[in-house]
């Protein structure tokens, strides 16, 4: 259950953040020449052998433009409005799009709408040397702007490096691909094939817009999202499990506690004597033994019972167990056997030893505040196992000892033949 909802949590989030991410948490940076580190310049063909005018026409409120008298003296004509961005340059890692307002006008060969390309150069000294007109790699995207809906919008992955610089570098190919990460200039220029005369170039604005967070970071971070989450949720059910299992096992051993015992008297029954005596046996090994075994049958119980009902006969019973626990040493053991008679255990201890301590407890029940007044007295047989296999045949010989000491007129201790 709690794994279901954590799934259908994680993939709530994962949704809600993928689409957060694209388009709600958006940064953007405006490219119009005047920012800190930005500056705006004009560029034609003259640089390089050609004589095309390019002139960097004012604000009007409309945007920067460019007016270009474009000649074909050269082999290939332009005019290009550039802005640079101080050394290093842009890192578009953290951009993802491009907007512009671009308008173009002018001839062009075949009457078709006027062309434009657009540029984001990149430095690296890899390729772009160290003197004062670094060789940039440029990205190109060519666009026709004619009557389009402004912006333009283009995905940075459209870029490409554009294949007459990389034809003119024969660069290793870890650095053919695109690179946006020192962009130092980003300009827009008349297209390739503008015929010559007067072109009008005009950037309105041109803005870059970027996730808060990389996308590559941010799936990333999805990524270790889940892992955490689906780690944390093991983790938390191994430890609830665990806890299951204690609780119950807990539970079991009270529960198992309450079945070994007698519930009238709170002593052992017979299940709980034989399992004290195993778990003693696995405690102390052979150790146990000699171990005396001691029957204790309360004398003319039904007669009890007849004179003064079965309830001070259960008293009778209570006060009985009561008293030869208190007794006893802790590491004995004392068990209703059934009826009005219990059994004592002693690790350790002779039949002479065990038979001196039933002479003081058949000694001690003169001393009870009996129930009704009574004056309760109790018939005892000890006997003596020397292993673990003698321990049933002591059972008995205590118990004929016991029958022995009824028949030679109660209250009095009897030791087995053996013992
Ligand atoms: N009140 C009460 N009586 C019980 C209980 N269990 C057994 N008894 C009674 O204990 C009596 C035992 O009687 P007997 O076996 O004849 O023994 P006794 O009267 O003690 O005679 P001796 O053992 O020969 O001294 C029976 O009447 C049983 O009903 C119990 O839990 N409570």
């Amino acid at each position: 259950m709690v794994l279901r909802w954590l799934l259908a949590v994680l993939v709530v989030l994962t949704f809600v953040g993928l689409y957060a991410n694209e388009h709600w948490t958006m940064h953007t940076l405006v490219l119009d020449g005047h920012g800190a580190g930005q500056r705006l310049l004009v560029y034609s063909d003259d640089e390089s052998g050609g004589n095309s005018e390019a002139t960097l026409l004012p604000d009007d409120g409309h945007g920067p433009a460019v007016r270009c008298r474009l000649r074909s003296t050269y082999q290939w004509p332009f005019c290009e409005m550039v802005i640079q961005f101080d050394a290093p340059g842009l890192d578009l890692n953290r951009f993802s799009r491009i907007r512009l307002w671009l308008r173009a006008e002018g001839p062009t060969h075949n009457g078709a709408p006027d062309q434009v390309r657009v540029f984001l150069r990149n430095y690296n000294p890899a390729y772009a040397g160290s003197g004062p007109h670094p060789d940039l790699k440029p990205h190109e995207v060519v666009l026709t702007p004619g009557n389009r809906q402004m912006p333009i919008e283009l995905r940075l992955s459209q870029f490409v490096v554009a294949t007459w610089w990389a034809q003119d570098h024969q660069l290793p190919d870890e650095l053919q691909g695109a690179e946006l990460d020192r962009v130092r200039i980003f300009s827009v220029s008349t297209g390739g094939e503008s015929a010559s005369g007067e072109h009008l170039l005009r950037l309105a604005r041109a803005e870059l817009i970027g996730n808060w967070i990389a996308p590559e970071s941010f799936r990333l971070g999805l990524v270790g999202l889940w892992m955490g989450s689906l780690l944390a949720y093991l983790g938390w059910e191994s430890w609830h499990t665990r806890r299951r299992l204690q609780a119950s096992l807990t539970r079991s051993q009270a529960l198992e506690k309450l079945v070994q015992r007698d519930p009238l008297t709170r002593v052992a029954n017979r299940d709980g004597l034989y399992h004290a005596l195993e778990l003693l046996h696995q405690v102390q090994g052979e150790e146990v033994f000699p171990l005396a075994v001691v029957f204790v049958d309360a004398d003319h119980f039904k007669r009890i019972n007849d004179e003064h009902g079965h309830d001070v006969g259960d008293q009778v019973l209570v006060h009985l167990a009561r008293t030869l626990r208190a007794n006893l040493p802790r590491d004995d053991l004392l068990a209703r056997w059934g009826g009005e008679e219990f059994v004592i255990v002693m690790p350790q201890t002779s039949a002479a030893e065990a038979a001196g301590v039933a002479e003081r407890l058949r000694q001690a029940l003169t001393q009870v505040e009996w129930p009704a007044g009574l004056a309760v007295t109790a018939s005892w047989g000890v006997a003596q196992a020397n292993d673990e296999a003698g321990i049933d045949l002591a059972m008995r010989e205590a118990d004929q000892a016991m029958y022995r000491a009824k028949h030679a007129g109660r209250d009095r201790v009897e030791r087995a033949a053996r013992a």
